[in-house]
């Protein structure tokens, strides 16, 4: 995943690896090598696992600020993995959850998770029970096939949807797809590559980046999905606060 700014003095790529059936160690690996962007000369090589855990969660709780409705009591997560937890973590900075409950397909996964956050937290053993009345609801498995279906979701909810991302691969339901009001990262890659968005057919209204500038409305009393794949950029730029902080010149 390569990136250039040269304004913001950002050349890098990361290469990530993504291997859903590990068992013992992550499914995702990656490194990211960041050179200067005036000579190219090498500045550093990252551990990208980091990185890419924070950076994502990071994206998903800005697109809920932008696109939740009112104040979120309820957030849902689905999946009990790397990003389950950077998510929660993110999404916990920015608001304040009465409660929190989590889904996984290998219901001890879900337990886990639930012990390591705490008393306002439970597992749930189906998903339509973990996603009843949630105001924010985070996708983030290795599912191929839909495990969220519009009939469990609040009108109104907002969904930052994050796994799936290849073309023939699915988290969410068409239906909830194609009747929600969709946003993204990238356009262009959406197109590409999300099998959310192609398989579903279901129109995309903005990219997020429009609605932080202000050139798209926020839909906050509709349904709002944010279709994450995730871009070069939020590596560079997460990259670039840590050599910083690092010193490195
Ligand atoms: N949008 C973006 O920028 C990014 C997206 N991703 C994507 O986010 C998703 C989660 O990543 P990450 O948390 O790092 O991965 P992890 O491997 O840490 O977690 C994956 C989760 O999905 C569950 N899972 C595995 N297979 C299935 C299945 N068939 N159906 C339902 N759940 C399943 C796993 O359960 P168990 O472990 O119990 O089997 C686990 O809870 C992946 O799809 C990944 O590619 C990742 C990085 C960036
Ligand atoms: O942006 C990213 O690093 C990834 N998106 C999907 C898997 C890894």
């Amino acid at each position: 995943m390569p990136v250039y700014s040269r304004e913001d003095d950002i050349l890098a790529t990361k290469i990530v690896s993504f291997f859903p059936q590990n068992k013992d160690v992550s499914t995702h690996h990656a490194v990211i090598l960041v050179f200067c962007a005036h000579t190219g000369i090498p500045k550093a090589l990252l551990d990208g696992d980091v990185i890419t855990a924070k950076r994502t969660a990071a994206t998903s709780a800005v697109a809920t600020k932008y696109l939740v409705n009112g104040k979120p009591d309820v957030l849902a997560l689905l999946g009990s993995g790397v990003q389950a937890r950077s998510h929660v973590a993110a999404l916990c900075e920015l608001f304040t959850f009465k409660e929190i409950r989590i889904w996984n397909h290998r219901f001890d996964g879900a337990v886990k998770l639930a012990k390591e956050i705490g008393l306002n937290c439970a597992a749930c053993r189906d998903v339509s029970e973990a996603v009843k009345n949630a105001d924010v609801i985070v996708t983030v498995t290795s599912a191929k096939d839909p495990v969220l279906r519009l009939d469990w979701v609040k009108p109104g909810a907002h969904i930052n949807a994050v796994g799936a991302c290849r073309p023939d691969w699915s988290e969410i339901d068409a239906d909830l797809m194609k009747s929600a009001v969709v946003y993204v990262d990238s356009r262009e890659g959406a197109i590409k590559e999300s099998g959310d968005i192609i398989l579903s057919q279901a129109e995309i209204y903005a990219e997020i980046g429009e609605v932080i500038l202000g050139t798209r409305e926020a839909m906050r009393k509709k349904t709002t999905v944010f279709k994450s794949l995730g871009m070069a950029i939020e590596d560079g730029i997460a990259a670039k606060l840590v050599i910083n902080k690092l010193g490195i010149q």
